[in-house]
């Protein structure tokens, strides 16, 4: 089974990749439960793992999830008895899962057992816990398919409880193994098996602290599992490692002598800031994104189209900016998967209309289908070919002015674009027009990349066009560092 290439996300401290992961998490379980249910994810032990899931019980965006629909697992377990505090199930019962109360039914906290007459040894507590996870199984399979599943890491480079140079590593046939003598207290452990952690859909290794550097990077350079075992810790669909500063100083690229700021992204300004994605999910309750836009935003995925769709909450900002000015004709270059589209037909009233320009067939296609499914197939419609065609023909037929235009399509024609934007519409027109801040690359007039001179060459247009008034918002959020150029015509 091929596995997803780790990504490396990388947080100013320990608290605030705590912070990030649980939002993360919320929005991952929130983005699931729109197309899912039940959803499995697999918790850890651990001091990150445990400030997470406080800090899930601590956000408000813990009630946008349907906990009922949620069952939990662990990845490892101290083979202790119940209600000791040294349990991972003890640790996360105390930091969210009594929190939830009777949100989330005990029925679906799939705790490892711990000693009893019935289970005297960790090989009887992997047992029980393979039975449990086989009862659950997905499709006759062995085990739920596990949407998330958190790692901690060890400063010697364990996951799970799956220590250096122990034979538990090379476990093929098992789920679920005893470890005894194990090199971290408490001795007696039960854990996951490499081949149930690589079937997850998703693994997300959480690790923070000076001590955890050289692991991290050893795991990241794709060392021998035998000495870093986390190095094997992947997922299907998608590989995380959430790691604070301090963890990643050794990574290549880190500045050792580098200290914590005290606020703001230490990567380059065009990726993304945890704290973005972090208040991006606290505010998801507000811009109340539906189950169908998540529908048709994942059918985007699903067709492989590229994620450059805007953000939910971009996508809200067009809707509000299109219901402010009473728009009832709107125009929007750029269709890709209708995500966009999507939000601009919610603002347009029932006889209104949404124009939407795609150089793609195959995009428009994927766009058609969603958007009809989620019953706008009379209020929007779908043009194909290159958009400067398109724009030409309706200035040709003299269509009726436009009301809002959006403009999300190839920056090194945004000038022209601009030029028939304006003549299709009428004083009091909006023009929008995105990604025009390109991570702070727009200031730089020799830059390469040939979109960024698109859109300074648009921005120089705009602001010697007599008949818009304009300005530019920058924005930060889950796709970055960029910015709205927005244009009201005279
Ligand atoms: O013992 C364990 O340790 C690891 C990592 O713990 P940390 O305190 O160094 O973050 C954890 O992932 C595992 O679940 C746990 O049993």
């Amino acid at each position: 089974m091929s596995t997803a290439t780790p990504e490396v996300l990388v947080h100013p401290d320990a608290d605030v990749l705590a912070a990030a992961a649980a939002a993360r998490l919320l929005t991952r379980l929130v983005d699931l439960q729109s197309h899912r249910s039940p959803v499995h994810v697999v918790l850890t032990g651990g001091t990150v793992g445990i400030a997470t899931l406080r800090a899930v019980a601590d956000s408000p965006v813990r009630d946008a999830v349907d906990w009922s629909g949620v069952h939990l697992w662990w990845g490892d377990e101290r083979f202790l008895p119940a209600g000791d505090a040294d349990r991972n199930e003890t640790q996360a019962r105390a930091a969210l899962i009594d929190a939830l109360g009777d949100a989330l039914p005990a029925a679906n906290v799939h705790a490892v057992p711990g000693p009893s007459d019935d289970v005297p040894d960790g090989e009887a507590a992997a047992r029980a816990y393979a039975a449990e996870l086989r009862a659950h199984a997905a499709d006759d399979g062995l085990a739920p398919r596990f949407d998330v599943l958190l790692l901690g890491m060890g400063p010697d480079g364990h996951v799970a409880s799956l220590f250096p140079e122990r034979s538990s590593l090379y476990e093929a046939n098992l789920l679920v193994v005893a470890e005894h003598d194990s090199p971290k207290p408490p001795s007696e452990r039960v854990s996951l098996t490499f081949p149930l952690i690589r079937s997850a859909r998703e693994v997300w290794v959480v690790a923070a602290g000076a001590e955890k550097a050289p692991a991290v990077a050893r795991a990241l350079a794709g060392d021998d599992v035998r000495t870093t075992p986390a190095a094997a810790a992947r997922g299907q669909e998608r590989t995380l490692w959430l790691v604070d500063v301090a963890s990643a100083a050794e990574l290549p690229g880190a500045d050792p002598a580098a200290t914590p700021p005290v606020s703001g992204p230490r990567r380059p300004r065009s990726e993304v800031d945890p704290a973005w994605t972090a208040v991006e999910a606290y505010v998801a309750p507000l811009v109340a994104e539906g189950a169908d836009a998540v529908a048709v935003r994942t059918a985007a995925a699903d067709a492989g189209l590229p994620d450059i769709a805007v953000s939910s909450a971009q996508g809200r900002l067009l809707e509000l900016l299109a219901r402010a000015v009473g728009a009832r004709r709107v125009l929007e270059i750029g269709t890709l998967g209708g995500y966009s589209t999507w939000w601009l037909a919610q603002a347009v009233p029932a006889d209104g209309s949404v124009m939407t320009l795609e150089v793609s067939d195959a995009h428009a296609t994927v766009a058609r289908t969603s958007l009809a499914a989620a019953g706008l197939q009379d209020r929007v419609d779908v043009v194909v070919g290159p958009a400067l065609e398109s724009l030409d023909r309706l200035v040709a037929a003299h269509v009726a002015p436009f009301d809002l235009v959006f403009v999300d399509a190839d920056k090194q024609q945004l000038a022209a674009y601009l030029d028939r934007a304006v003549t299709l519409s009428r004083p009091g027109t909006l023009l929008v027009v995105d990604n025009v801040v390109r991570g702070g690359a727009v200031v730089d007039a020799d830059h390469p990349d040939d979109r960024v001179q698109g859109v300074r060459t648009f921005l120089e247009r705009a602001a010697a066009d007599g008949r818009v008034d304009g300005t530019v918002v920058q924005t930060v959020g889950e796709k970055g560092y960029d910015g709205f150029a927005l244009l009201l015509v005279r």
